[in-house]
């Protein structure tokens, strides 16, 4: 389903937290919010769930306008980066939650939600948990159940705000290229928040750079790094860490070398290159030789 904001504007006070931001985010994509600490990447993404009302504007999923429909009726799922599970129930409990507490009606039999959650689980592998209490669970883990949970209600939008911010770096990569594969799976319409410019460029299909309540650029990841549209997103841009292969690549286009042709390209290190290069299992890199300046 698609999701659309239209002339968003939110006040807090006197401060404008969303300055007249409209986007549109098509169906089965995944989409970064990225921007600096404070620029209105969470707010926005609360005024989407139905957490939060915007001044001005209107969220459409699916082409209707839910603006003034209630957080419950909206059908989205969301995964926070400290979004608790619940600590009293099993793995297991924790993800059938949701469909336990729907209204009589609509509720799945016992039968019904057992196979349900354990189909969950099995996505994000951890069936083999799913005795096991919150506090018996890695962050990593505590946060697959999260997603499953959110999965469990389905959603017809996943709406994520830092869900891997809590974790160390090295959880944090390999969850974040899990993330993508699930959501290759599942094509549910994913927005996720981040002020992580290489996870928000490595995992996304668009990219909606932020900066103080407004958009400075949406695009494809590709798009946003090699034509910037403003100072701000080249700035924002300009990684320390090395990125995926293109992105390296495009790094160096910009830093003013020339790649040699790709045959000529081999994983090396070399001196006078201004950043830390990637290892060989990433991307390949330019071959010292290969490589001129271009001023
Ligand atoms: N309830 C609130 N009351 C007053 N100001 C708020 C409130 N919520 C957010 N703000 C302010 O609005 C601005 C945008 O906040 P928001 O949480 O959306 O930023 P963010 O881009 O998600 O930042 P971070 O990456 O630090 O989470 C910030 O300056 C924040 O202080």
């Amino acid at each position: 389903m698609s999701i659309e904001v239209r002339n968003i504007y939110k006040t807090f006070g006197s401060f404008v937290a969303l300055d007249n931001i409209s986007l549109e985010f098509p169906t089965g994509g995944l989409a970064a919010l990225l921007g600096p600490s404070g620029c209105g990447k969470t707010t926005l993404l609360r005024i989407i769930a139905g957490l939060e009302v915007a001044d001005r504007g209107a969220v459409l999923l699916g082409g209707e306008d839910v603006s003034d429909i209630h957080v419950r009726e909206r059908r989205v799922g969301f995964v926070f980066q400290h979004y608790a599970l619940f600590r009293h129930m099993t793995v297991f409990e924790n993800v059938a939650f949701a469909l336990r507490v729907k209204p009589r009606r609509l509720r799945p039999s016992d039968a019904a939600i057992q196979a349900r959650v354990r189909e969950l689980l099995e996505l994000v592998q951890l069936e083999w948990l799913a005795d096991r209490f919150p506090s018996q669970l890695s962050g990593g883990q505590r946060q697959r159940v999260a997603l499953a949970r959110a999965l469990a209600a389905e959603p017809r939008v996943l709406l994520l705000d830092e869900p891997f911010g809590a974790l160390d770096a090295k959880v944090r990569k390999e969850l974040r290229r899990w993330l993508r594969r699930l959501h290759d799976e599942l094509r549910v319409t994913s927005i996720f928040v981040t002020h992580d410019q290489e996870e928000a460029l490595e995992i996304a299909d668009r990219v909606v750079v932020m900066n103080r309540g407004r958009v400075e650029q949406a695009g494809a990841p590709r798009e946003v790094v090699e034509s910037p549209a403003t100072p701000f997103v080249a700035d924002f841009l300009d990684l320390d860490d090395h990125g995926p292969a293109w992105l390296v690549q495009a790094k160096i286009r910009h830093r003013g070398y020339v790649l040699p042709p790709a045959d000529n390209l081999e994983a090396t290190r070399h001196e006078d290159c201004p950043f830390e290069l990637p290892t060989p299992s990433l991307a390949p890199v330019a071959r010292p030789a290969g490589i001129e300046r271009t001023a």
